[in-house]
């Protein structure tokens, strides 16, 4: 097919600090949030913990030249606060920032571009136990964690990322209590997600004062489609596009909510001032765009407060996550985000598949349909390309099997397996996919 992917288009991976580095407390880091939660009995399968991970922590260089292998473009990663700011606050742990300089100076001898996540859920437990992000003082705190890392790195890194998923923060961290800090409350959400988007904003102020024009914020999006044409699944669909892909773009880029949501929380939502709102208003540079799936959603009174459940279709590919293989959704979701919000320069910040591959063979680990999951939505990206839709790179997630979150380490989405013996990385088939999709600019799928 030919290429419409640009010179300039970034070919990228994705990690998180939580997710691949291990060592949480080394070299005077503080503990998050996750490393509380996952030491929690009964929080994650297995009773996986991060304390290795992918022991990122001490093989980062080996880990950048497997990018380099591969041909990458840009490298999206996260920096664990506690280690930059081990009380979350005040004094910094220069040990902490020092591994992060290496690895960036790394991807940039090797000529990768630095994709830098301020936030991937890991909060320093002392924040927590101020309240965390229910504190009016939180967007502060992130801001001043923000000034100390764009400091110390904006010289070197042209990308950054404010806050992964504050929809995952917001709802599963405080409305179902999936991840952390696992609360289930429902007039929590409401103040957490509003301190979130005061934070990116704070933290957008703080990089604007260095005069830089390349931050924005990466959200996780799925079209929603009713299970069927009845009014109240119709209803239902509408209800959750509002909950999970309007809440935190309309209140960005508009400054204001989805009227959905008054509605869905009902008493539980606060009356946000026009003062409060105005300050939220903060669209940045670019929208970061976590795609995996679309919603199938159908009617449920009987799971408030949404009143909407995901169902999962019967006759459609699933991956491990039990997640339809749905490529199309892609496409429409970068036309919605063209048409909805003015054409916004995108990014992909992450896309990828959970498979239950098999054991390596001569050092390869077979994974046809990872590949497959890959070319289809590099297709599909392709598409929305061709239909004007200003999308600047494209991220898999993830570059290496990883902690999976509540899931541990039983669901994997990397480029490479990592053995859960001796972490050694070997490749998988979809490495090898994507490093011709790179080398040929797009035209490989
Ligand atoms: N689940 N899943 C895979 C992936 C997760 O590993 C990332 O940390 C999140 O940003 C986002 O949820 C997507």
């Amino acid at each position: 097919m030919a290429a419409p992917f640009p010179d300039d288009f970034l070919w990228g991976a994705a990690t998180s600090a939580y997710q691949i580095e291990g060592s949480p407390l080394a070299d005077g880091a503080g503990p998050s949030i996750w490393h509380r939660f996952a030491h929690t009995p009964g929080r994650v399968a297995g009773h996986d913990t991060g304390d290795l991970a992918c022991d990122h922590y001490h093989r980062s260089l080996e880990d950048v030249a497997l990018m380099a292998e591969l041909g990458l473009s840009a490298y999206r990663f996260s920096l664990a606060w506690g280690r930059v700011l081990p009380e979350g606050r005040g004094a910094v742990n220069s040990r902490g920032l020092d591994f992060y300089e290496r690895l960036v100076d790394a991807l940039l001898e090797h000529g990768i571009q630095p994709m830098a996540t301020l936030y991937h859920w890991d909060l320093p437990v002392a924040l927590h136990e101020r309240g965390g992000w229910l504190n009016p003082d939180s967007p502060h705190w992130f801001a001043e964690y923000a000034g100390t890392v764009f400091r110390a790195l904006d010289d070197r890194v042209p990308l950054w990322i404010t806050l992964n998923e504050p929809w995952v923060v917001t709802v599963p961290g405080y409305l179902d209590g999936q991840l952390a800090p696992g609360h289930r409350d429902l007039f929590e959400p409401p103040r957490v997600a509003n301190h979130l988007l005061l934070a990116h904003a704070e933290a957008v102020a703080a990089y604007r004062a260095l005069g830089r024009h390349r931050i924005g914020l990466a959200v996780n999006l799925e079209p929603q489609h009713p299970a069927s044409p009845s009014p109240a699944d119709l209803e239902a669909a509408r209800r959750r596009d509002a909950f999970i892909n309007r809440w935190f773009l309309d209140a960005l880029v508009f400054g204001r909510y989805p009227e959905e949501l008054a509605d869905i929380f009902g008493p539980a939502w606060p009356e946000f001032s026009a003062e409060s709102l105005a300050k939220i208003r903060c669209p940045g540079d670019f929208i970061g765009v976590n795609y995996y799936s679309r919603g199938l959603v159908r009617a449920a009174p009987e799971a408030p407060p949404l009143d909407a459940i995901r169902i999962t279709p019967t006759d459609a590919e699933l991956t491990a996550m039990d997640w339809e293989v749905y490529p199309e959704g892609l496409t429409e979701t970068l036309l919605w985000l063209r048409d909805r919000y003015a054409n916004p320069p995108l990014y992909i910040t992450e896309n990828g598949a959970a498979f239950d591959d098999p054991p390596p063979r001569d050092g390869l680990v077979e994974d046809p349909r990872r590949v497959a999951y890959l070319r289809a939505h590099i297709r599909a990206a392709a598409t929305a390309l061709e239909q004007g839709v200003d999308l600047r790179g494209y991220c898999v997630w993830s570059l290496l099997d990883n902690f999976e979150w509540a899931e541990g380490y039983s669901k994997r989405f990397g480029l490479y397996q990592v053995d859960p013996g001796d972490r050694t990385r070997r490749p998988k088939t979809s490495a090898c996919f994507y490093r011709e999709v790179i080398r040929s600019r797009g035209a490989a799928v």
